[in-house]
């Protein structure tokens, strides 16, 4: 049995000429099992998404190493074949944490990961004001994390994403992502993409190298859907909010009508058991007959 199976999975689609990744965001382990239910076969874990949900904050690099790999573990553990590819923002410090955000990543089962070269004190990549490292030290941390996988012999895919677009431009992007690639990262990531020409152009100017889109609706990309992205030469999309968003705005409904009529007045299809159903209630049920437990001999459903 590998030790990462979804990172090994993911590397043969990579190899694979044809082979395309569509990553829906989560957040937690219930909005994964539902992207799982929904036949999704990658998940991206996002650090916006781990920051609103574990701690209710903004995405202002508020998340520690620990916050994140907590998360990812728990997410990556689902579903261990399906590639879960993660944020790891800027690696939480210098070479020596990079190496060990690397480490904790490979051995909780996470398949990628996203260094960028902001600051510590970063901020969601849509967001104006950004400041960076120079390209020395992004470098830096691009080699650490390759050279820790490297060291115990991990498949996990290393991604180096750039957030120069938005202040530096993009023949700047272009300059940092060529010095990660050169640093051993396995994949580009160029945030903001703000057209549909530039991310035709990145893709044509880093050849034959893997690209991902990151496909923020109504942030600085224009909508790209994963058909467009694949057309472009993209090898991967996520989309960050993808489960977050309906979440929020859902809540915000539901809570409303809580607050109007007095009752959460749900869909019937809700009950509890379908709740616990999402969440893996019958193959539980199922380990505990197996080991000859008789706990569930009556089943869950009321009658
Ligand atoms: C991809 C990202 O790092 C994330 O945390 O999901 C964010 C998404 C967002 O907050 O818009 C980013 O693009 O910085």
């Amino acid at each position: 049995m590998t030790i990462n199976q979804g990172a090994t999975n993911l590397r043969r689609v990579l190899a694979d000429p044809n082979g395309f990744v569509v990553a829906p965001g989560v957040y937690d382990g219930m909005s994964a099992r539902m992207a799982l239910a929904a036949g999704f076969d990658a998940l991206y874990m996002t650090g916006a998404g781990t920051a609103a949900s574990v701690h209710g904050q903004a995405d202002l690099g508020i998340c520690t190493l620990n916050d994140m790999r907590n998360n990812a573990e728990m997410i990556a553990n689902l579903s261990p074949s399906t590639p879960l590819i993660a944020d790891a923002d800027t690696g939480y410090g210098g070479p020596i944490m990079v190496s060990r955000t690397t480490e904790q990543y490979a051995r909780s089962g996470v398949a990628a990961f996203h260094i960028e070269d902001q600051v510590q004190t970063k901020r969601c990549g849509h967001l104006s004001g950004k400041l960076l490292v120079d390209t020395e030290t992004y470098a830096t941390r691009i080699r650490a994390a390759v050279q820790a996988r490297q060291r115990i012999g991990s498949d996990i895919v290393v991604i180096a994403r750039t957030d120069a677009l938005l202040g530096q431009g993009y023949e700047e992007s272009l300059v940092r992502l060529r010095a990660a690639r050169d640093a051993g990262a396995d994949m580009g990531f160029l945030e903001g993409v703000s057209s549909r020409e530039m991310a035709a152009q990145a893709v044509r100017d880093l050849a034959p190298w893997p690209l991902v889109l990151n496909m923020v609706e109504h942030g600085s990309t224009p909508s790209i859907s994963a058909a467009e992205a694949r057309e472009i030469g993209f090898k991967m999309i996520i989309f960050p909010f993808a489960t977050i968003g309906p979440a929020l705005m859902a809540m915000r409904e539901g809570l409303e009508k809580l607050k109007r009529d007095g009752l959460p007045g749900l869909n019937k299809e809700l009950t509890p058991q379908m709740l616990f159903r999402v969440c893996g209630l019958d193959e539980s049920v199922k380990l505990d007959a197996d080991a000859g437990g008789a706990a569930f001999d009556g089943g869950v459903d009321l009658r």
